[in-house]
């Protein structure tokens, strides 16, 4: 999976100086701090010069923003770069005009299945066989609703899963096909992947529920941090086994998990592999409400239909406040994941533990 190439090239680079000349609307000055930052650092690393006098505001004031960014890398700086640039320049197109929700064209498999219906669109994972694991093909069919939903009438977007699971989490027979660059072309590919695929959750507009229908594995469990709401039958449990995995956090739990459940108890998770119960993950604040299995569907689905008439604009602009300001953070967050994440998949533990998987030796 993914690669140095997380790593962008200088072209990139450059492009992306280029590319902020074009953009068609100014971006604000605190964007503008940002860019300058990050400009500074992928050019020539951790700040160097010294603080301009209180005074001197504009030059402190850039000064600050550069500081901040500490020992970041000039690669991590100059990918953090080209993905700011790359949000401006996609969000200063105008939207194209969409298809109604109901006529959106289906993606191109069964495997997943989008739906709107009162105000709700619902992205629901259809493997039950394999236990709503995720296949690439997947997860590009999930970006690709989570775009759509973005821009169609609905008011509230719910992923959940077909079946006993909501999901498993990464199909593990993902790492089976290694394309001909080798194991270091697969975590290339892996982590652009897992990149673009986070980045749809930390910038989808609107609110987002989980409806966690049945046990959640992996990359399922992580992202529910940058979900709105989630609610889950008793049923549900919550693991993380990365360690088992020879892998490292993702989907930017290493921030959100500290920040919702305290840094012990995400270490129990993130580290050690805990698997918790709904009600264990309720407690903890991962989870917004637990329901009986027997009445889950009824009760939760009745609910939100109710949130659906409330005001569209309203809710939609809520959600921003309340997510907007770490919007950056959860971005440079989830390149830094992925870059190590890149890594892990090329170390003997991770491969290891797959190779077990797929020998049938392991189940977690
Ligand atoms: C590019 C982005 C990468 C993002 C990084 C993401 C990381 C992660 O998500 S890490 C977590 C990965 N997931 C796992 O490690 C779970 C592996 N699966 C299991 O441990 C078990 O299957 C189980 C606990 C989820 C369910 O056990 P059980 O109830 O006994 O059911 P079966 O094992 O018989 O499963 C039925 C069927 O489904 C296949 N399957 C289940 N999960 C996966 C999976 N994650 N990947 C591939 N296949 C999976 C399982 O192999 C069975 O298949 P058949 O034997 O062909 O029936």
């Amino acid at each position: 999976m993914g690669g140095p190439a997380m790593r962008t090239s200088q072209k990139d680079f450059n492009n992306a100086v280029n590319q902020v000349k074009l953009l068609k609307e100014d971006p604000g000055n605190e964007v503008k701090l940002k860019l300058y930052a990050l400009y500074k650092q992928a050019t020539e690393g951790p700040c160097n010069v010294p603080k301009p006098g209180v005074l001197d505001f504009i030059n402190k004031t850039k000064w600050d923003a550069w500081n901040a960014l500490g020992s970041l890398s000039k690669e991590a700086a100059r990918q953090n770069y080209v993905d700011l640039v790359s949000r401006l320049s996609a969000s200063s197109e105008s939207p194209s005009p969409e298809a109604p929700a109901a006529d959106r064209k289906q993606p191109e498999s069964d495997t997943l299945v989008v739906t709107s219906e009162d105000g709700i669109t619902t992205i629901r994972l259809n493997r039950p066989t394999k236990k709503n694991a995720l296949t690439n093909q997947m997860y590009h069919d999930i970006m690709a609703a989570l775009q759509a939903a973005s821009k169609d009438e609905s008011v509230i977007t719910v992923l959940t899963g077909s079946g006993d699971y909501y999901c498993s989490g990464n199909d593990l027979t993902n790492f089976a096909s290694v394309p001909p660059g080798g194991l270091e072309e697969m975590a290339r590919r892996g982590a652009v992947l897992l990149r673009d695929f986070v980045n749809c959750f930390i910038d989808f507009p609107k609110p987002l529920v989980a409806v966690v229908n049945g046990p959640a594995v992996g990359i399922s469990v992580t992202v529910l941090g940058l979900f709105d709401v989630v609610y889950a039958t008793d049923r549900a449990t919550f693991h993380t086994p990365f360690s088992h995995l020879g892998q490292s956090p993702e989907g930017c739990s290493s921030y959100t998990f500290p920040k919702i459940m305290g840094s012990s108890k995400a270490a129990e998770m993130l580290i050690f592999g805990k698997k918790l119960t709904a009600q264990e993950a309720c407690a903890q604040g991962l989870v917004t409400e637990v329901f009986p299995d027997g009445t889950f569907q009824k009760e939760v689905w009745a609910r939100l239909k109710a949130y659906s008439k409330l005001p569209p604009n309203t809710m939609r602009i809520s959600k921003q406040i309340i997510r907007n300001r770490e919007r950056e953070t959860l971005h440079t967050v989830n390149a830094e994941e992925c870059r190590v994440l890149r890594e892990r998949w090329q170390s003997d533990e991770c491969m290891n533990a797959i190779a077990s998987f797929l020998s049938r030796k392991a189940k977690l």
